[in-house]
């Protein structure tokens, strides 16, 4: 009769599969059929299609997978820096790291319980990164696939030595798009930005929307 909230197990619509280099990647399905793709190597969504089964996200035809460094394409994750603003790798290490999928996290209060399915990951530095980013620290992230097909991602990062450190955090999200000119950005207008064209000055955004009159990089 349609009625699935009161036995969907959002336990049973999440499957744990290995990519051809061993990497485990968490599949997510929500009753409607739509699904989501998330990979352990940096914690990046690499698929999220809808109850269609169209996929959403760009992901590179030409971006080769050499682990450790993400792929171009999907949503992942820059942490502790985006952008070349500091003096680690461009978008940071967090998306060229192995995550733990963490089957007991600290709670978190989310809206949808019914219907959705989701998956919590952990980071933890290793030796090598306290080495180079001496900040102790856990960085959850929770990846939800709701009833509706939409796709929510909360990062938590948590101070776990109590010296005050500061970091910069960004979801790197690839659009797959069929015609860039009917693409509208909208909702940054009044807030400042750094220009990376132009030597990273400071503006704000005067539009109500960003358009795009052809590819840009
Ligand atoms: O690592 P990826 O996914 O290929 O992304 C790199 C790109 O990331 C963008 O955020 C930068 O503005 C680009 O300059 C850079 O090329």
């Amino acid at each position: 009769m349609g009625h699935y909230a009161a036995v969907w197990d959002h336990t049973a619509a999440t499957e744990v599969t290995k990519d051809w280099n061993g990497i485990e990647q968490v599949v997510l399905r929500n009753p409607q059929g739509a699904s989501a793709q998330v990979s352990l190597q940096g914690g990046q969504v690499t698929s999220w299609r809808n109850e269609r089964g169209e996929e959403l996200l760009f992901n590179s035809s030409k971006s080769i997978f050499k682990s450790p460094k993400a792929t171009r394409g999907g949503i992942s994750a820059c942490f502790p820096q985006y952008g070349n603003g500091g003096s680690l790798e461009q978008l940071g290490f967090a998306r060229n790291r192995i995550w733990i999928i963490e089957d007991d996290p600290p709670s978190l209060f989310t809206y949808d319980p019914q219907g959705k399915s989701f998956i919590d990951l952990l980071l933890k530095p290793s030796e090598d990164d306290l080495r180079f980013w001496p900040h102790g620290f856990e960085f959850r992230l929770r990846v939800t696939l709701a009833s509706d097909g939409s796709l929510s991602l909360i990062s938590r990062i948590r101070n776990i030595n109590g010296k005050q450190f500061s970091f910069s955090f960004a979801y790197h999200t690839y659009f797959s798009v069929s015609d860039i000119s009917e693409i509208r950005i909208e909702g940054l207008e009044t807030l400042d930005y750094l220009d990376n064209l132009c030597q990273k000055d400071r503006f704000t955004e005067q539009g109500d929307a960003i358009t795009f009159e052809s590819e840009v990089c």
